[in-house]
């Protein structure tokens, strides 16, 4: 059974940079162009499918999460528009719309079970479902980051204030609340349990300078960045106590796809024989794969590593591998924080077989 959350656990954290702007009664939806911050705050309408899966593939939106809410509410927008009693066409969308991005499951968990709906002309429950996905998240993170924060000072008893090192950005920007890694880290501050968090830059993309950085400073939370490369030696002189990590796809043993250089921090992680934990909504695990083999990495165009906000820093005839994701072996993890509990890798797949969710 679920403990009670005390009704004013995350009190402080209203105050968060919002993802996109949802008018359900009117069926209008904004998203903030992440790739303009953190120079500029920007809202651009999404009308439907097509615009749904531009700003996801180009990654103004992003995080495995808010992509799929973004893709839910894109569809769901173009059903309310269409008049077609015939509602085969969704199917097709369904599938582009998945085909935005091959390694964040969220998106793919939320549509593929909407398919048989389809089939049987279920409009209404399908229109109900796709909303959940929004209107559901809220209540779900603040479970997640819950667990998160009871991991955390169920695994520090001694320490007053926790350093943490996360990477890339698995906030409110990657989320529609307050996040899955960084959610918990916000959990921390607010509870005055936070030393610092060292906030990796995360190239190429730079969502940690661009997007984690913009997070704590808008919530005043104490962090230093540090470049990637900075990992170990942070890791070695700075009393890390914990690395927190998002996740993008979970496969049913553990292993865990997350922004490229996760594998990384879990192995520097394991070597400073420090707690690695992927913070995961039930919505990012892939209960069809057993392990993180059968995970499909996305590569990125080469542009991306190569330019920084529009900016050369190579040539652009220079050859390139940009990997957005790595696979953490689940050997080299701690515990999965889920919404559902926390676990050692493996005890994930009988968790999911239980009534726990
Ligand atoms: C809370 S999931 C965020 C997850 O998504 C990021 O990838 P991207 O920015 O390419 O969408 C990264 O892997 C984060 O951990």
């Amino acid at each position: 059974m679920a403990t009670e959350i005390p009704t004013d656990f995350l009190k402080n954290e209203e105050n968060r940079l919002n993802s996109l702007r949802f008018d359900e009664e009117n069926g209008k939806l904004e998203v903030l162009d992440q790739l303009l911050l953190p120079h500029e705050f920007k809202y651009i309408p999404v009308n439907g499918v097509n615009d749904a899966y531009e700003v996801i593939k180009t990654m103004k939106v992003r995080g495995a999460p808010l992509i799929a809410t973004v893709g839910c509410l894109g569809l769901y927008i173009e059903i309310q528009q269409s008049s077609d009693s015939n509602i085969s066409w969704i199917s097709g969308k369904i599938n582009y719309l998945i085909s935005s991005r091959p390694t964040a499951v969220d998106l793919r968990n939320a549509l593929q079970s909407l398919l048989p709906l389809v089939q049987e002309n279920k409009l209404d429950e399908i229109k109900k479902r796709l909303l959940d996905v929004y209107h559901k998240e809220k209540q779900e993170n603040r479970r997640l980051v819950w667990n998160g924060y009871q991991e955390l000072i169920t695994a520090f008893p001694k320490k007053q204030k926790l350093t943490i090192m996360t990477i890339c950005n698995t906030g409110s920007l990657a989320t529609c609340s307050w996040g899955t890694a960084l959610g918990v880290i916000r959990a921390l501050h607010s509870e005055n349990r936070l030393e610092i968090v060292y906030a990796l830059e995360t190239r190429p993309y730079n969502q940690g300078v661009r997007l984690t950085a913009a997070e704590l400073l808008h919530g005043n939370v104490p962090f230093k960045l540090i470049t990637d490369s900075m990992a170990a030696s942070v890791m070695k002189s700075k009393n890390v106590d914990a690395v927190l990590t998002g996740a993008d796809n979970v496969a049913l043993n553990g292993d865990t796809a997350n922004k490229i250089g996760t594998y990384m921090l879990a192995v520097l992680a394991n070597y400073h024989a420090i707690n690695f934990y992927p913070v995961v909504p039930l919505t990012s695990i892939n209960q069809k794969i057993e392990t993180g083999e059968e995970i499909v990495i996305e590569e990125r165009p080469a542009i991306e590593m190569l330019t920084i906000n529009g900016t050369n820093i190579g040539s652009l005839n220079t050859p390139v591998w940009n990997p957005a994701f790595d696979v953490t072996p689940a050997n080299l993890i701690t515990k999965i924080i889920t919404d559902f509990g926390n676990f050692k890798p493996s005890e994930l797949k009988n968790a999911l077989k239980s009534d726990l969710y």
